[in-house]
């Protein structure tokens, strides 16, 4: 692992040639010697269980109980499933011919990729680094992976544990920052795996432009909430407030404003304030001294939390829970507004920490309209048992993801594609959506026993134009 803030440029250079070999001789790996890299990677992760609960102390001062939960059990069922499934996913997919084609054989082949590049964000930076890499190896690929500049604890565990398990050749980690991100961007990988904001997104796609570099974007953004007068009120507070707190909110797929309706608004609420009093103390300070609340990542983001939160009470919102901020501690109260003008800056910004703006609304067609006047959501949650209220929300909306009822499981489930649409993402993780996010899909024809082409060679005479007219007809 190399140290300094940023990466020596020499450094990134010689690993993305040395990566070059390996990446060809990885075309002919079997699922047998794959299987065996994730099953060392399973165990390498689990051996290290202590040394990442200290790290995740130091950098986020995260609960023991989220590491398991939100770090460790992605990764480990991301594993488990690629296991269960990749020798199948691996399979040559037999096509039948169509009826312009027949006479032909054909098959889709998955093969890797080759060499690629994993990038990701602080907020889970061992789910949103490792998640991918499974995927990767399962396909085959050699990996760069470049994490955030602002876990250096996490971070050290697992360039540890990258070095330990694999070839630099095959698996290698640099750390650093902007400029480290910026100079791997710049080389001609065969894929981009980019987690983290919709701005830098888009630095990623220009740059992977330059060489034509395909990209997955796991964005992020404002996710919404509705909760109607038919929803289960409780559970629907229970699971928003998890969605919402845990990590402090930094979650991609947290839930970042809901919408309610009037008439249940204020049960809400105070359902709402009894959980957080609940599950993190009745009085600001106890909260404050909660082991159970994750810290904010710097200062700095905390400051920028802080400044939501008075810019909206300036404006005129009004506070029903929280509201304490300390950027030198990180702290960040869990927060309820409500009243928060359409003007104020944590209507425009995905929040990204634990304050939650309530707001009451009379029919649904106006949540409708206001949802699909933003950018795409990464996730859209909807509470409500009414099944005409389901379809129309489903039917009207788009969303990276859409999770009825619950929170946040849609993220969680190994079988379901996890990602954004336009602004939230582009292209798909988890499970086999993952491995065919490392996989080029290649078409494969051959020729059959018959060639019913040769029925149409020149020199065109009036049984050709009698054939071919026959077979358009036959496609129509
Ligand atoms: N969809 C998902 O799966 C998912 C998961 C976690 C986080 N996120 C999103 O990530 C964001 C928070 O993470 P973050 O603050 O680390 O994101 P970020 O975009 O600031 O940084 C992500 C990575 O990009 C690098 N980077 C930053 N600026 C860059 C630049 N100008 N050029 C090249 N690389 C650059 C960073 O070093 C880091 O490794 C939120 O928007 C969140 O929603 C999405």
């Amino acid at each position: 692992m190399h140290t300094d803030l940023d990466a020596d440029p020499a450094l990134i250079q010689a690993l993305f040639e040395q990566q070059a070999p390996t990446a060809l001789s990885l075309r002919c790996s079997t699922a047998r010697q794959r299987l065996a890299k994730l099953r060392r990677l399973g165990d390498g992760l689990m051996d290290r269980r202590e040394a990442l609960y200290k790290a995740f102390a130091a950098d986020l001062r995260k609960p023991a109980a989220e590491v398991d939960l939100t770090e460790l059990l992605p990764v480990v069922d991301e594993l488990r499933h690629a296991r269960a499934h990749l020798a199948k996913w691996m399979r040559p997919r037999r096509v039948w011919p169509t009826l312009a084609t027949l006479g032909t054989r054909a098959k889709v082949l998955y093969q890797p990729r080759g060499r690629c590049l994993i990038i990701g964000p602080w907020n889970y930076p061992v789910n949103t680094l490792l998640g991918p890499l499974v995927s990767a190896v399962a396909a085959g690929n050699t990996v760069i992976l470049k994490p955030s500049e602002f876990t250096p604890h996490v971070n050290a565990v697992v360039a540890e544990l990258v070095a330990a398990l694999f070839d630099p050749a095959e698996v290698a980690m640099v750390t650093g920052g902007v400029a480290t991100a910026q100079r791997l961007l710049a080389l001609p990988f065969d894929h981009v795996f980019f987690t983290g904001s919709p701005a830098v997104g888009k630095v990623v796609m220009e740059a992977a432009a330059q060489h034509l570099t395909s990209v997955t974007l796991e964005l992020g953004g404002k996710s919404p909430v509705i909760v109607d007068q038919s929803a289960d009120l409780r559970q629907a507070a229970e699971l928003i407030l998890w969605g919402k707190f845990t990590n402090a909110g930094q979650t991609c797929v947290a839930p970042d404003h809901v919408f309610v309706h009037r008439s249940v608004k204020d049960r809400f609420v105070r359902l709402c304030k009894e959980l957080i009093a609940k599950r993190y103390g009745p009085t600001a300070d106890e909260v404050e001294a909660s082991p159970d609340l994750t810290r904010i990542i710097t200062a700095r983001h905390a400051r920028r939390l802080g400044e939501l939160i008075d810019d909206a009470l300036a404006r005129g919102a009004t506070l029903l829970a929280g509201g304490r901020h300390d950027s030198a501690a990180r702290y960040v109260a869990p927060t309820l507004l409500t009243d928060v003008p359409a003007d104020a800056r944590i209507g425009s910004e995905e929040i990204f920490g634990p304050v939650l703006p309530i707001e009451a609304f009379d029919v649904i067609d106006q949540v409708i309209q206001r949802i699909n006047a933003q950018p795409k959501p990464l996730a859209l949650y909807l509470f409500s048992r009414s099944r005409s209220t389901q379809d129309r929300v489903t039917a009207h909306t788009s969303s990276g993801g859409l999770c009825l009822n619950h929170c946040v499981q849609q993220y969680v489930h190994g079988g379901l594609p996890f990602g954004g649409v336009n602004h939230s993402g582009i292209g798909s993780a988890h499970g086999h959506y993952g491995f065919k996010a490392f996989s080029h899909e290649r078409a494969c024809l051959a020729s059959g026993p018959l060639m019913p082409l040769s029925l149409f060679f020149p020199p065109y005479t009036r049984r050709t134009s009698w054939l071919s007219g026959s077979l358009l007809k036959m496609l129509r």
